[in-house]
């Protein structure tokens, strides 16, 4: 898979140098490449913005410099992707979707945004989706832009080294929470870990597990419990 992301701070994407996306890089696994978008500025001062139309606080960032940029990066099978506060809320579901694509290209804004008509213009010509990591509000689109390469890029095959460990994820095949985790030493601060844990009895545990994370999901996320067919559990799992 290649992904492109085009900022105006490219020292913000360095952390996916490291672990394993920067291993996934190395293998060849993910051709990811990072742009700063005032290359593709034409004044001295490498301007990439200026006032808004209708007056307001802040700067946008302007359409012919992202044009140039965009039209340099963007291939025929690119999915571009423009974090927003404003945009798609991006789950578990779309990273498992954005995983199998060849080629994600991911535009950070800055300062209060993009002149709308850059996603006018190339929605008219390739996928353009706006994407949102929450409701809050960022600086820019460079964190958002972290969070969507990790969670897409641990998905790609070889990446992660024990595929089973993405099954009992949190929100992942079963959209479930994850059950609580526990290692050596047996007991700590007068802590101990739950003993069927100890027991070896592999069925035992794997129920105590499911019973863990239905219990953490109807504590913490009762609205995942409510998206899961109702037939796939009952609530009397819960008072056992
Ligand atoms: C500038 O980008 C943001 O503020 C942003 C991007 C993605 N998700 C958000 N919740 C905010």
């Amino acid at each position: 898979m290649r992904i492109d992301v085009v900022t105006i701070f490219p020292e913000y994407l360095a952390p996916l140098e490291l672990s394993l996306v920067g291993k996934a890089r190395t293998s060849g696994l993910l051709d990811l490449r990072v742009h700063d978008l005032r290359t593709w500025t034409d004044d001295r001062h490498r301007t990439v913005d200026d006032t808004p139309f209708g007056g307001g606080a802040g700067m946008v960032m302007r359409p012919d410099v992202w044009g140039r940029a965009l039209d340099d990066v963007l291939t025929p099978e690119a999915h571009l992707l423009v974090p927003s506060p404003a945009g798609a809320p991006f789950t578990q579901r779309t990273a498992e979707t954005w995983a199998t694509e060849q080629h994600l290209v991911l535009a950070c804004g800055r300062y209060e945004g993009i002149d709308s008509r850059v996603v006018e213009h190339y929605a008219a010509r390739t996928r353009v989706t706006e994407v949102s990591l929450g409701d809050y509000v960022l600086n820019g689109g460079e964190v958002a832009a972290l969070v969507v390469v990790e969670a897409v890029a641990r998905l790609l095959p070889g990446v992660v080294g024990n595929p089973a460990s993405l099954v009992e994820e949190s929100h992942g095949a079963a959209g479930l929470l994850e059950y609580p985790v526990y290692t050596k030493p047996p007991s700590w601060q007068g802590h101990d870990v739950p003993e069927v844990l100890l027991s070896g009895h592999h069925a035992r545990i794997a129920r105590w597990r499911r019973d863990e994370a239905l219990r953490r999901t109807a504590a913490r996320r009762p609205d995942l419990l409510e998206a899961l067919d109702a037939g796939e559990w009952d609530r009397h799992d819960l008072e056992v």
